[in-house]
């Protein structure tokens, strides 16, 4: 009760801070994507001249069947396209043309990028270190950790381990619910979601929306592409974007989306789920099926939708584009479009300013690198313990290799096979770095924390392991194979010099092994710069 009435006091805070800050008005016109090469040379439409806005206050629900161009119009909107496509038209927030990777813009997207070592708890306490303020304090930081887990029902599964490729952790839907909750801990001014319900049951995909809309009814702008939502969940939007083959068939307020279909022809029976009826009038991916299931749906169909059995669905799609285009709501929406694109702001505080608790990141980031690395046994210790074996069997192999003839031949393979075998097994890292990449990458995409930042912890992180690895395959290597020059034969001091310089090597090979992540971070680093 008392963390809840904190946690409320400190939103109340952050709440008159934002205000300040000011609110989003995000408006597009004429948006269209294509891409260019769409094998054969031709080129693709997946977003058509589209034309909406979203402003403080309201939550928006954008939705259409599977690969309507749902995720393509947030991605155009929070100016993370991909490079193969092109964008053109206009997006303008509070009144300007600009990139929406800054400040006080978040995107959750569909799926889940998390460390699977990590609990709950953790991953909420290690985001809020790094994203919020440093003027907040400790306790009001484990506050607003609480206050998130409570929001969004996570309290039973708090304490649980996320889970990985090869352990069981908590289920998809908690997984989701946690994406979430990492997005909207610092409450963003704009707030982009990708199919935030996917994966959840009716009763959480309710109260997350319900979550998200007393968010955006508290001065914030909340987008969410959504698939097939209940009629509960659908009454809690207030606006609502229904596309098909990347063109708009309706924008306008949710609750007049009915009214737009029954005045287009296609009512919608009183009984019926509304996002379920549009759906149905606008999927045109099954109109081969449908022809030869007409006969069989005709009879078993509602009468509303029997009605739409008698054409197909391209045809109900292509006239209710010609209907919106030509309808008051798309009037009144162009009418509000010139009226938010005047609208002058705030200018939205840039993330890459907002960075002024370095040191503050640079821990934060180092010590959850290292609980990391320290928990996923396939990171480290496996490796180490492959290290050492195969340090002793080298080892065992050329035991005292001696000062004979042969001993030359012996050397000589001894050092080979030290820096192939440990070269080799550098890559045993790999699962687990990737895994560690992708979190870098959306939160790096996301602007939580330069990637200067990142190779820093990265490297201060898994020091103490690459040093424990050395220091074991090398000692136990040199003073199995005896290694010591023979001040006589030139042959052999050159050969164990050979021999030395590769149990080095070996050693070096091992910190190879986190060359990649090192590598890997100034690769995309470059890419930023
Ligand atoms: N970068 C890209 N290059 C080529 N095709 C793309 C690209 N991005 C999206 N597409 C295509 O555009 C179409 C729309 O994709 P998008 O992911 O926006 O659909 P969606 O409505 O979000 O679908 P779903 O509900 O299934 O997630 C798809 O056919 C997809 O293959």
């Amino acid at each position: 009760m008392e963390i809840k009435e904190e946690y409320n006091a400190n939103r109340n805070e952050m709440r008159v801070r934002d205000n300040k800050k000011g609110m989003m008005y995000l408006v597009w016109e004429d948006l269209s994507v294509i891409v260019p090469n769409y094998g054969n040379g031709h080129t693709r439409r997946l977003l058509n001249g589209l034309s909406g806005y979203a402003e403080p206050n309201r939550i928006m629900a954008i939705m259409g069947p599977s690969a309507s161009g749902k995720s393509t119009l947030l991605d155009a909107l929070a100016g993370r396209l991909s490079r193969n496509v092109i964008m053109s038209g206009k997006v303008l927030l509070n009144g300007k043309t600009k990139r929406l990777d800054y400040g006080g813009v978040a995107y959750v997207t569909q799926e889940d990028t998390l460390l699977g070592t990590l609990t709950v708890r953790e991953t909420i306490s290690y985001s809020a270190n790094l994203r919020l303020p440093a003027t907040m304090t400790k306790e009001e930081i484990n506050n607003t950790v609480e206050g998130t887990i409570m929001e969004m029902g996570l309290q039973n599964c708090a304490d649980r381990i996320l889970g990985n490729w090869h352990l069981r952790g908590i289920s998809g839907g908690e997984k989701k619910r946690l994406s979430i909750a990492l997005e909207i801990l610092t409450r963003p001014s704009l707030l982009f979601l990708d199919e935030p319900t996917s994966g959840l049951d009716s009763a959480s995909a309710y109260f997350v929306v319900q979550t998200l809309r007393n968010i955006a009814h508290d001065g914030k702008t909340v987008i969410s592409s959504i698939h097939q939502p209940s009629s509960e969940v659908f009454e809690l939007f207030d606006d609502l974007f229904l596309l098909s083959g990347g063109q708009t068939i309706y924008f306008g307020a949710a609750e007049k989306a009915v009214e737009f279909f029954a005045k287009a022809g296609f009512p919608c029976t009183s009984r019926r789920n509304p996002s379920d009826h549009f759906l149905r009038c606008i999927n045109s991916d099954f109109d081969t099926v449908t022809t030869t299931m007409m006969a069989f749906q005709r009879t078993h169909e509602p009468k509303s939708t029997a009605s739409l059995m008698n054409l197909p669905t391209a045809t109900i799609r292509a006239k209710l584009i010609e209907k919106y285009r030509w309808s008051e709501y798309a009037t009144t929406a162009r009418a509000r479009i010139k009226e938010i694109s005047n609208i002058e702001g705030e200018d939205a505080e840039s993330k890459i300013m907002s960075q002024d608790n370095w040191w503050k990141q640079l821990s934060t980031l180092t010590r959850r690198s290292f609980l990391n690395m320290s928990r996923d046994l396939g990171y480290y210790w496996i490796r180490v313990a492959i290290y050492i074996v195969l340090s002793v069997c080298v080892g065992s192999v050329f035991f005292e290799v001696g000062t004979s003839y042969s001993a030359i031949l012996a050397r000589g393979a001894c050092g080979a096979f030290i820096s192939g075998f440990m070269t080799f097994m550098s890559i045993g890292g790999f699962p687990s770095f990737i895994e560690e990449m992708k979190v870098f990458y959306k939160e790096r995409i996301n602007g939580h924390y330069g990637i200067a930042v990142y190779i820093l912890s990265n490297f201060l992180s898994s020091f103490p392991f690459v040093a424990m690895m050395s220091i074991a395959t090398g000692t136990i290597t040199y003073y199995m194979v005896k290694f010591r020059p023979e001040f006589s034969h030139l042959v052999y001091i050159c050969l164990d010099l050979i021999g030395c310089i590769a149990i080095v090597e070996s050693s070096m090979m091992i910190i190879a092994s986190l060359v990649p992540n090192y590598l890997m971070g100034l690769i995309i680093g470059a890419g930023y710069i």
